[in-house]
């Protein structure tokens, strides 16, 4: 790894310096080939192994905590900060660089109660999501590797830490903002200087001035809209939506509870903390919204009122357009050239509406009929929209509202030339294979009760082409069995 200290030597005041501690025993649980390849690496090795549990130091590495505060299940924590991530420094690859981060590290100035760990399940979870995600192309930090020991831990009950080796393009959260804006609230020095910062090193095509930081906020809402429009197309609840886990990126960050709908549930909830359902699947972009004000407040230091208020009306706008456009094509809905005048606008939003409201009927059927969301999605693939006959219809119980429905459908679809291509579209976009809760469950017990990584390898690879027919796999694309439905995960790690 060649590094550069941008963060380091820039930013002083934002983090301390802190050396993570070795883990016994280490062994590699999982290696991504491909995240590798952003930093320039190629093969696991045993240096590297010694380097990324801590025992030697890495060449150029700096070894830092940063400082952040965070709005948690609604509340203000004024000091968190990384408690057991320390980043080595900005790792150089062929196409940029990437925050190298040992998550589970050891204990920081930020740690508090904490012990520094993350546990192997936990740690197992994250890398195998990094890349899943990254895979489905949902912006996400990605997972260089995970990295087992025999350290004991303690949670519930004694398990055994374990170090995700995260990558990111940035570690910069909501929370950083938050944090130097009122803990220094006159001055306002070390909000500036962080914001031009990240505007320097993130979104060189903007000025650090005042046009420029609109512009900047700007982005930042439209990138959080698309990130959440993603999850909410591929059926994906996050479970710990506070502002310290939000990436000035829109970059899916901190996996915790994360998972998958398995049947589709507007108000599923992942997270065993979360008693209210705040961070309830079908909440995620309320709450995007609410983080960005938190965000926004954070600014107006530096950004005026009405410049940050205009950034946020356009929130709803972004989410949508990019909702119905992952939407759109996973269900095969032809796009219209709506040219920007005042009439095509309003004849744009009104097909917006519909659409809305087809797609919304649809993922009602799917609740009432409890069916599975990424499989019905799938079957898309299989559909022949000139027909009047389709295999999506037999797994519905209530056929009278399916033939209603489908027949809205054909008409918005109307006549496909060529059902091949049609069909391939809609597989390049729905997923066969997600990373059922169930499935990562299995490959952590292998793991824990055997120290056998077997499954949990086989499941990064199968999960790398999630869009292709895997012959073999067959049987990970089904139905979790009744034990796996819904996993409600604990919030310790
Ligand atoms: N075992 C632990 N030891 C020390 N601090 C911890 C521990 N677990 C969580 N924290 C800290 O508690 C806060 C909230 O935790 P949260 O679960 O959101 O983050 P995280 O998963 O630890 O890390 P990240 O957000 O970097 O992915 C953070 O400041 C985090 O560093
Ligand atoms: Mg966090």
């Amino acid at each position: 790894m060649r590094f550069k200290q941008d963060f380091f030597e820039k930013l002083e005041g934002f983090y301390s310096q802190v050396y993570p501690q070795p883990i016994s025993n280490p062994h590699w649980l999982g290696w991504s080939d491909k995240a590798a390849e952003l930093i320039g690496l190629t093969k696991p090795n045993d240096e590297l192994l010694m380097q990324l549990s801590a025992h030697h130091a890495a060449d150029g590495a700096t070894y830092y905590a940063q400082v952040y505060s965070g709005h948690q299940f609604g509340g203000y924590t004024p000091k968190l900060g990384d408690g057991r991530s320390i980043i080595l420094g900005e790792a150089i690859g062929p196409n940029g660089a990437w925050d190298v981060a040992l998550k589970g590290g050891g204990p920081t100035p930020y740690s508090r109660m904490g012990d520094g760990r993350a546990v192997m399940r936990s740690a197992v979870r994250e890398f195998m999501i990094s890349e899943a995600l990254a895979a489905l192309n949902v912006p996400t930090t990605r997972a260089l590797a995970v990295i087992g020991s025999d350290l004991p831990v303690w949670r519930e009950g004694q398990e055994t830490a374990a170090i995700t080796v995260r990558l990111a393009k940035s570690h910069i959260r909501f929370g950083h903002f938050e944090y130097f804006s009122y803990t220094e609230k006159a001055e306002k020095t070390k909000l500036t200087q962080l914001v031009d910062f990240t505007i320097t090193q993130h979104f060189p095509h903007l000025s650090t001035d005042k046009a420029g930081y609109i512009e900047w906020f700007n982005e930042v809402v439209a990138s959080t809209a698309k990130m959440i429009a993603h999850w909410q197309s591929i059926g994906f609840a996050h479970g710990v939506m506070n502002t310290d886990n939000m990436s000035i990126l829109g970059d899916s960050f901190d996996f915790g509870p994360f998972s998958f709908l398995d049947t589709f549930k507007e108000d599923f909830i992942c997270n065993h903390s979360d008693h209210q359902g705040r961070y309830a699947f079908g909440q995620q972009p309320a709450v995007g919204f609410w983080n960005l004000q938190r965000l926004a407040q954070a600014l107006t230091p530096i950004i005026e009122s009405d410049d940050l208020i205009h950034a946020l009306n356009q929130y709803q706008r972004h989410l949508v357009d990019y909702y119905l456009s992952f939407m759109g094509q996973k269900m095969g809905l032809p796009t219209f050239d709506f040219v920007d005048n005042q009439v095509k606008e309003a004849a744009r939003k009104e097909q917006q509406q519909q659409d809305l409201h087809l797609i919304g009927e649809f993922t009602t059927m799917l609740e009432q009929n409890q069916l599975d969301y990424t499989n019905s999605l799938r079957r898309f693939g299989e559909l022949d929209p000139n027909s009047q006959h389709s295999s999506l219809r037999d797994d519905f119980v209530d056929l009278a509202k399916f033939d209603t429905w489908y027949q809205a459908y054909q008409q918005r679809v109307a006549q496909v030339a060529d059902i091949d291509a049609w069909q391939q579209q809609r597989n390049a976009v729905n997923p066969k294979y997600i990373l059922r809760n169930y499935l990562a469950q299995e490959a952590i017990i292998a793991i824990e009760e055997q120290g056998d990584n077997s499954k949990l390898i086989q499941l990064q690879q199968l999960l790398e082409n999630p869009f292709d027919e895997q012959p073999d796999m067959q049987d990970f694309a089904k139905r979790p069995p009744d034990w796996g439905q819904g996993l409600i995960m604990s919030c310790s790690s």
